[in-house]
């Protein structure tokens, strides 16, 4: 008995280091699990949302998803397992968004968070932090000539391949900027992530690139939008040709990610309302009045520490599996919804009207440890 447990406890550290062979292994099972690659609607979007706000189950059991798919801390594990994660973003402009993104996910738990930026963002982000892998390898318009635009951009696409495979989610877009030459270097980082079936978290001027060009993320059920305000009434002008209902919220946003061929969207407001194009729920944990810069970026990081956990535990079978939904990227925006919510909600509590970013990230601990202790 000892010795299959040891063994299936192998096979589970196995898969979290995840190769390119087992990751499109575990997408292809999901893809024929996932009922809406099936198409197999059998109820309407009207039935659905109404059905849920009926029986009030808009709102998630969001604490009890974070404790389920939160991994124990175990002696036997090594460096990496409980997640690397890489944000691409950085550039002269922002250098605080990708800093906020990828310290967020060292702080909830995961192991290794890098960053791909500009040079001139580079140094500044390492100097806030020796924590963070930075590379400085993106390169805006105006550093590079016209005619060596096809090299540098074969350059950059080589240097993030390297490390691509070791990726468990990726955050494009917090501080990214709207640079064309650069962003159009992105656009081939997402295609090679898709490739490799690495989770995406599109977040700022990611989901400004994305809304462009959505065949970056169009029926790829590992990307996860996270549009605030400004970035979700431009995602629905395109994709659905209308305004935001703010009556049939939970509705609208189902059938846009349907549009989207079944992505995640985390739409960010006053609840946080998340779809897949399958189910909509909602995490309205009490978090702040403060609405200072970059608890979106907080967010963006968490979600894709959740989002790589929750995979890990539904791929491994891992635990109970007695949580609704099941779909990862949905569960990993329920539990990073819920824990920036309640780390906002302490930060306001200590500091109130002087509540910035970086008290947030100093509660996500706190936040953390009072929903999932660590012993
Ligand atoms: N310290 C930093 O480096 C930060 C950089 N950020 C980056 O800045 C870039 C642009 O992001 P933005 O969030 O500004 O882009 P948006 O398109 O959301 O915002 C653009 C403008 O809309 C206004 N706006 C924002 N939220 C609104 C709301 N709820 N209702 C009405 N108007 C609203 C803002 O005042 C801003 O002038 C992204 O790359 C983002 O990641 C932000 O994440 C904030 C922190
Ligand atoms: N009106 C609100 N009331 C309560 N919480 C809110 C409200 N608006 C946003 N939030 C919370 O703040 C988080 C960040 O949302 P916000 O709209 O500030 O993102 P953002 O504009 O992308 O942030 P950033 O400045 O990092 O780019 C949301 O997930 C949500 O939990
Ligand atoms: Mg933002």
């Amino acid at each position: 008995m000892k010795s299959v447990l040891n063994f299936c406890n192998s096979l589970s550290d196995l898969m979290f280091s995840a190769s390119a062979v087992i990751r499109r292994q575990h997408f292809l099972i999901r893809t024929f699990a996932n009922p809406y690659k099936s198409q197999s609607h059998h109820r309407t979007i009207m039935q659905e949302t109404k059905c849920m706000s009926g029986n009030n189950s808009l709102e998630a059991d969001a604490e009890k998803i974070l404790r389920t798919i939160t991994p124990k801390l175990d002696l036997s594990r090594h460096k990496g397992q409980a997640g690397k994660i890489a944000v691409v973003g950085g550039c002269r402009e922002y250098t605080g968004a990708p800093y906020f993104a990828a310290i967020s996910a060292l702080k909830i738990g995961a192991d290794l968070s890098h960053v791909f930026c500009t040079k001139d963002a580079a140094t500044v982000i390492k100097s806030y932090s020796p924590e963070l892998i930075v590379h400085p390898v993106l390169e805006e318009s105006y550093s590079v000539r016209d005619e060596d635009r096809k090299s540098v951009s074969a350059k950059v696409l080589a240097e993030v391949d390297k490390w691509m495979e070791r990726f468990d989610c990726l955050v494009i877009g917090p501080g990214l900027g709207r640079d064309p030459f650069l962003l159009d270097c992105v656009s081939e980082i997402m295609k090679h992530a898709r490739e490799a079936n690495v989770p995406m978290v599109v977040d700022g001027d990611g989901l400004f690139l994305v809304t462009n060009c959505l065949d970056l993320v169009s029926g790829y059920p590992l990307a996860v939008l996270t549009p605030n305000v400004n970035e979700y009434k431009r995602l629905i002008q395109k994709v659905l040709n209308c305004e935001v209902n703010g009556q049939d919220a939970p509705e609208q946003l189902l059938s846009l990610a349907r549009r989207i061929g079944g992505v995640t969207i985390l739409q960010k407001g006053k609840s946080d309302l998340i779809s897949d194009g399958e189910t909509v729920k909602s995490v309205s944990i009490f978090g702040s009045p403060r609405r200072c810069g970059g608890q979106g970026d907080i967010l963006s990081g968490s979600v894709a520490v959740f989002l790589s956990w929750a995979r890990h535990f539904i791929l491994t079978g891992e635990g109970n599996l007695s949580i609704s939904p099941t779909n990862a990227t949905v569960l990993g925006c329920i539990a990073g919804a819920a824990l920036l919510r309640k780390a906002a909600s302490l930060a306001f509590a200590d500091n109130k009207r002087a509540t910035l970013t970086g008290d947030i990230i100093n509660c996500l601990g706190r936040s953390l440890e009072d929903i999932c202790p660590a012993s």
